[in-house]
């Protein structure tokens, strides 16, 4: 796991955003993580991408390295602080403002008003309980072929505990079995950095 992590190495700039994150107190998806979040995006030649969770934008950084030259990534966040940090670090990567469209709003105040059945890509980075809120709301946001990822699917080494029942864990273990058992998703838990829940809609 650690070879794993080591092997996806990060520049400077994911560096910076990294260490703002550690300072306003936000984690990160982990290099691992990031890699295979590039990785499924030039997989599936994302062009429209929606992210939840901007973050200081380091999952948005990967993300964008791996979707087409010409995509656009749709960043929701509710702290508007910490898109400031995002944009800033986007810039810093060599993006122009016309690749992100960043968005500050509760993602289940804003998602509604996000088309159907055109994106790519959707990946959740958000508020754990609002798990299974944002990957129905995917189904209906994402093309045939489109693929959700969601972080935090191992609930921080709780998911497979059975005593473990916080709010966020019961959430995290119902939205992967939901998955799972929904005949609209083929899909795989893949445990790089906080586990992702990764799913393909049919
Ligand atoms: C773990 S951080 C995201 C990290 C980012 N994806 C990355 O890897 O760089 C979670 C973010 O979700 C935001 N957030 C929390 N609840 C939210 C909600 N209901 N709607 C939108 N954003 C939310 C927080 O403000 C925070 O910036």
């Amino acid at each position: 796991m650690q070879f794993a992590e080591a092997y996806a190495a990060e520049d400077i700039v994911l560096q910076t955003a990294r260490n703002l994150a550690l300072e306003v107190g936000l984690s990160s998806v982990t290099p691992g993580a990031g890699s295979v979040l590039a990785l499924l995006a030039a997989a599936g030649n994302a062009k429209a991408v929606v992210e939840i969770g901007t973050g200081t934008g380091v999952s948005g950084v990967w993300l964008l390295r791996g979707m087409r030259p010409d995509g656009v990534l749709t960043t929701i966040d509710v702290e508007n602080e910490h898109q400031r940090i995002a944009r800033r670090i986007f810039q810093e990567a060599g993006f122009a403002p016309s690749r992100t469209r960043i968005i500050t709003g509760r993602a289940l105040d804003v998602l509604p008003r996000l088309a159907d059945g055109v994106y790519d890509l959707v990946f959740v980075d958000s508020d754990a309980t609002e798990f299974g809120a944002c990957a129905e709301a995917a189904l209906r946001l994402l093309r045939p072929g489109g693929i959700l990822i969601v972080n935090g699917a191992l609930a921080g080494g709780r998911i497979s505990d059975p005593a473990a029942r916080d709010a966020d864990t019961i959430t995290i273990r119902e939205t992967v079995k939901a998955i799972r058992e929904a005949e609209h998703w083929i899909p795989a838990l893949i445990p790089a950095g906080a586990g992702l829940l990764t799913a393909v809609k049919l």
